[in-house]
C-alpha cells in the first residue's frame, strides 16, 4: 500500500525532504511505500536543487491539504500564516501532519493539537527542534518515565555558527550572518535567529514535553546575540568561558506549591569544562537532566537541508508505520500531545544568575572600592574584579558576580551607572552556574 505525501514548500528543508523521498535505496523499507504526490510552492518556475516532474508542482496549497488522495501533509513553508491555517485545514480534512515549523507550534500548539486529537490524526514535529537531532521523540518516549529537572540547549544553528566563527576567526558579525544565510541555516527573516526568538520557540516546545504542561511562548525571557562583541568573546576566553546562546529550562528549587519553571534564552558564559562549551558551528546540543536517568545529551546538526530532512522523513515514516498497522488510527498515548494545563514561569527578576560585566571607568583611586560598595549595597557579591585594559584614558574592568537574583543585579547596575568614575557599561552577560 502506498501513502500519498503532499509537501508544502520546496526551499532548503523541502528540497532535502524530496531528495530523501526520491532516493529510498539503503534506507528504511517503508520509504518505498511513500509516494510524493504534490509539492506546493510560491513560484513554480524558480530553479530548484532537486529534479521534479513539473506536474507535481502547484501554487495552490489549499488544493493539497484538501485533496482526498493525500494521506500526510508535510508543512515546510515556515512563518505563521498561511502555515497555521493550512495545518488546521489539513487536520480538518483528516490528514496527518509533519511540520518543521517551531514558530507555529510554539504559538498555536494548543489550537493545533486540540484539533488533531479531535480529528484522530497526528502532528509530528521532530524537525522543529534541533533539526536532525532526535530529541522530540526521545522526550516523548525514552525519557517519559523520568522526572525532568532541567533542559539546557544550544538550539539555534545560525547563532552558534556565528558565535563559533567570531570566536575562531575574530570575524565580523555581519559577514558571518551572510554565510549562515547562504548555507540555508537562517530563517527567512534572520532576526528570529539573531534575537533568540527561534531558540525561545524551540524551548517552549521542549519544555512542554519535558515538564508536561503548555508554555505561554510570550512569557519566555529572550535576549539575542547582537550585543555580543569580539572583545567579550576574547575576555570570556581568558576567564575560562565560551559565549553561547543558551536556552535554559529548569524546575524551580526548592519546589513551591505552584511548581514554577524557569525558562530563558540569552547569551551565556559557559565554562570551558562544560559539555556545551565545545559545541560549535551549526551543531546543536540539548542536555537533559532527569530523575533517575541523570544527565543525557543529544548532539548533532541543528539546521541545514539534509539533517533537517532526516527528521522530517523519519516522522513521515513513523506515521506510515502507524497507518500500516492500524485501520483506524487513534491518538497514540506516547506520540500525541495530551497537555491540558499551562505551566507557571518564574519572572526573570527572581531567577538567580551570575553575571559578567564589562565597564569603562576613570582610572582614579577607589574606583574598585566604589564598585564593590555599589554592588554590595544591593546584596550582590563579587567573585572577581579584573582591570584588563586601558583605552582612550579609561580603564576597562571586568567583573564576575556570584549568583544573585537578577532584580538585585539590575538595581545595582543602575547605582553603578550613577558613579562619577563610570563612563560606560558596554556589556553584561549572564554566566552559567
Ligand atoms: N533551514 C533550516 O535549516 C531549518 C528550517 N526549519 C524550518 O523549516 C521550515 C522551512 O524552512 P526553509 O526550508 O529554511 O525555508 P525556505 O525559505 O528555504 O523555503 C520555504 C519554501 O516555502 C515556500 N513558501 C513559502 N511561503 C509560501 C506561500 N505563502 N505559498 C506557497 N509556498 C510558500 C517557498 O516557495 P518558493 O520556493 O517558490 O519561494 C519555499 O519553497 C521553517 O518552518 C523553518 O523554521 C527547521 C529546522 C531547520
Ligand atoms: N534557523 C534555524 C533553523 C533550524 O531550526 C537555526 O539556525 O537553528
Ligand atoms: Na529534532
Amino acid at each position: 500500500m502506498a501513502y500519498n505525501i503532499g509537501v508544502l514548500g520546496l526551499g532548503t528543508v523541502g528540497a532535502g525532504t524530496v531528495d530523501i523521498l526520491q532516493n529510498p535505496e539503503g534506507r528504511h523499507p517503508l520509504l518505498g511505500e511513500l509516494n510524493l504526490y504534490r509539492v506546493g510552492v510560491r513560484d513554480v518556475n524558480k530553479p530548484r536543487n532537486v529534479q521534479l516532474s513539473p506536474e507535481l508542482l502547484t501554487t495552490d496549497l489549499e488544493a493539497i491539504v484538501t485533496d482526498e488522495a493525500v494521506d500526510i501533509v508535510v508543512e515546510l513553508i515556515g512563518g505563521l500564516e498561511p502555515a497555521r491555517s493550512l495545518i488546521l485545514q489539513a487536520i480538518a480534512h483528516g490528514k496527518h501532519v509533519v511540520t518543521a515549523n517551531k514558530a507555529v507550534i510554539s504559538r498555536y500548539g494548543e489550537e493545533i493539537f486540540e484539533a488533531a486529537n479531535a480529528a484522530g490524526v497526528y502532528v509530528m514535529l521532530e524537525a522543529a527542534v534541533g533539526g536532525g537531532i532526535p530529541v522530540i521523540k526521545p522526550l516523548k518516549e525514552a525519557l517519559g518515565v523520568n522526572r525532568i529537572q532541567s533542559v539546557i540547549g544550544i538550539i539555534n544553528g545560525t547563532t552558534n555558527y556565528i558565535l563559533s566563527r567570531m570566536q575562531a576567526e575574530g570575524s565580523d558579525f555581519g559577514d558571518v550572518l551572510a554565510d549562515a544565510q547562504s548555507l540555508g541555516y537562517a530563517e527567512a527573516d534572520p532576526t528570529a535567529d539573531v534575537d533568540g526568538l527561534d531558540a525561545a520557540d524551540k524551548m517552549a516546545i521542549l519544555a512542554a514535553l519535558a515538564f508536561g504542561g503548555r508554555i505561554k511562548r510570550e512569557e519566555i525571557f529572550c535576549d539575542g546575540i547582537r550585543h555580543v562583541s569580539a572583545a567579550d568573546i576574547s575576555y570570556a576566553e581568558k576567564l575560562g568561558f565560551r559565549i553561547k546562546l543558551l536556552a535554559i529550562a529548569s524546575r524551580e528549587t526548592p519546589q513551591t506549591e505552584t511548581d514554577r519553571l524557569q525558562i530563558r534564552v540569552h547569551p551565556t558564559l559557559v565554562p570551558h569544562s562544560h559539555p556545551l562549551a565545545s559545541v560549535n558551528g551549526v551543531y546543536n546540543a540539548i542536555l537533559v537532566e532527569g530523575d533517575p536517568l541523570g544527565p543525557v545529551m543529544f548532539y548533532g546538526q541543528g539546521a541545514g537541508a539534509g539533517p533537517t530532512a532526516s527528521a522530517v522523513v523519519s516522522d513521515i515514516v513513523s506515521i506510515g508505520a502507524i497507518l500500516k498497522t492500524e485501520t483506524e488510527p487513534v491518538p497514540h498515548p506516547l506520540l500525541s500531545c495530551p497537555h491540558q494545563h499551562y505551566c507557571t514561569l518564574t519572572p526573570i527578576e527572581e531567577i538567580n544568575t551570575r553575571f559578567y560585566v564589562r565597564l569603562m571607568a576613570q582610572d582614579v583611586p577607589k574606583v574598585i572600592g566604589h564598585l564593590g560598595m555599589a554592588f554590595g549595597d544591593r546584596g550582590v557579591s563579587l567573585e572577581s574584579v579584573v582591570q584588563i585594559g586601558f583605552h582612550e584614558g579609561l580603564a576597562e574592568i571586568v567583573i564576575v558576580t556570584h549568583e544573585t537574583p537578577e532584580g538585585s543585579f539590575r538595581d545595582a547596575l543602575e547605582d553603578v551607572k550613577k558613579l562619577d568614575a563610570i563612563a560606560s557599561i558596554p556589556s553584561t552577560i549572564r554566566v552559567l552556574s
